[in-house]
């Protein structure tokens, strides 16, 4: 018999966590230990890799590799990356091959020369690529990508297939179908943690709705403008403006897109309408975080638009996940929404989780002579749809 004496009163008695609650952790502490240049064990059909984050890594954490693996390192790229790196184009093997490997020689695995291979906005040094050959590519390359990315680090590791029964003291170990799974499973996992009446200028009738994921990650948040409930209660559907995160746009009022009249401006629209739901997702840079959005205007200020500098980073155009704002949207019992949006990702991507957008609203600022060329670009090659 367990001894459950010590639980609060009214607990069962203690349950396993699911498998869902174990695979949200794994992924969530196997991202930390990427983060902070620490080597993880990733696993799946038969085969173990084990990989550290490029841009994190340093000596002790290359030393742990080397007692774990026999195998030489390499370093898995994304193909635009890896092109850059070799100052040649890279044919893929597979179309859909999200992932290129290099040997990497002896003496290139410095961590500074790890990193200038990760980041295209760190110089490499002269002749680093040239020295570098093209390796075979090892199983679950990709999935391993896939866990960088989560950690909002550059897609480039330095890996070295591992016995699958590799074991070290605190190595963590992480699937590649607890990778694959993640995204949907920590949006579908949010919850209502907290809320307060928080009057605004550009709307005074505001609460803010707190959610947080079974992850434990950051929180996303949801402004109610007015009573979007007694919208709702009438078979209406309130106005909704899904706002990623713009640390620069909307704190500091950067010139270099639209996020801060947007964002004022969908409030005060709300305000006028009598209700509203802004959602404002932790989604800072269309999802590859801050730190890659900044290496993203060096390279447009290099020459690159908005998309293909997300590209030449390792990163897709757009790395949203738009369930993370429908499961919100549930939660607060909205199904209908009128959406204020030019983007037509956001139109579909809603109604692929099943909210029903019974309207698309406008919602396009002039440009102010830093961002034009910022929007050129989101109508010319994201389609966003600017014109009445
Ligand atoms: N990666 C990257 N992100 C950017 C850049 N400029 C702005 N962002 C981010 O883009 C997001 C803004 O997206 P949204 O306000 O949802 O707008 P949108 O996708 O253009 O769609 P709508 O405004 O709804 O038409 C914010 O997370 C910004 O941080 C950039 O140059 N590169
Ligand atoms: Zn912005």
């Amino acid at each position: 018999m367990r001894n459950t004496a010590f639980l609060p009163s009214g607990l069962a008695a203690p349950r396993p966590p699911s498998a869902e609650t174990l695979a949200l952790r794994a992924v969530h502490r196997a991202v930390s230990e990427l983060r902070r240049g620490t080597p993880v064990l990733i696993e799946g059909d038969g085969a173990a890799l084990l990989v550290a984050a490029a841009e994190t890594v340093g000596a002790q954490g290359l030393t742990e590799m080397a007692a774990l693996s026999g195998a030489a390192p390499v370093l898995l790229l994304s193909p635009v990356r890896a092109s850059a790196v070799l100052q040649r184009p890279v044919p893929l093997n597979a179309p859909d091959e999200g992932a290129v490997a290099l040997r990497l020689p002896a003496g290139l695995t410095a961590p500074e020369r790890l990193r200038a291979f990760a980041d295209p906005t760190a110089e490499l040094l002269l002749g680093d690529g040239q020295a570098l050959e093209r390796a075979t590519l090892p199983a679950l390359a990709a999935p391993a990508l896939a866990l960088a990315k989560l950690g909002r680090l550059l897609p480039a590791l330095v890996a070295s297939p591992a016995p699958a029964a590799a074991e070290a003291p605190g190595l963590l170990r992480v699937s590649a179908a607890e990778v694959q799974a993640y995204p949907a499973s920590v949006a579908t996992s949010l919850r209502r943690v907290g809320e307060a009446r928080v009057p605004l200028e550009d709307a005074p009738e505001t609460r803010i709705i707190a959610f947080r994921a079974a992850d434990g990650g950051i929180e996303h948040l949801a402004m109610l403008v007015g009573e979007p409930e007694a919208v709702l209660a009438q078979g209406g559907a309130p106005l909704v403006r899904l706002h990623s995160e713009c640390f620069t746009g909307d704190l500091l009022g950067s010139l270099r897109c639209d996020c801060g009249p947007q964002l004022k401006g969908a409030l005060r629209r709300m305000a006028a309408d009598g209700a509203g739901i802004l959602l404002y997702l932790a989604q800072e840079g269309r999802g590859i975080g801050l730190v890659n959005k900044l290496r993203a205007y060096t390279l447009q200020d290099q020459g690159l638009d908005t998309l293909d500098a997300n590209r030449a980073l390792g990163y897709g155009a757009d790395e949203r996940n738009f369930l993370v704002a429908a499961t919100m949207l549930r939660l607060l019992d909205a199904p209908r929404v009128r959406l204020l949006t030019n983007n037509p990702d956001k139109l579909a991507g809603l109604a692929a989780c099943g909210i029903e957008v019974v309207t698309r609203e406008q919602h396009a600022f002039a440009g102010n002579g830093v961002n034009d060329r910022y929007l050129a670009t989101k109508a010319e090659r994201f389609g966003h749809m600017l014109e009445e």
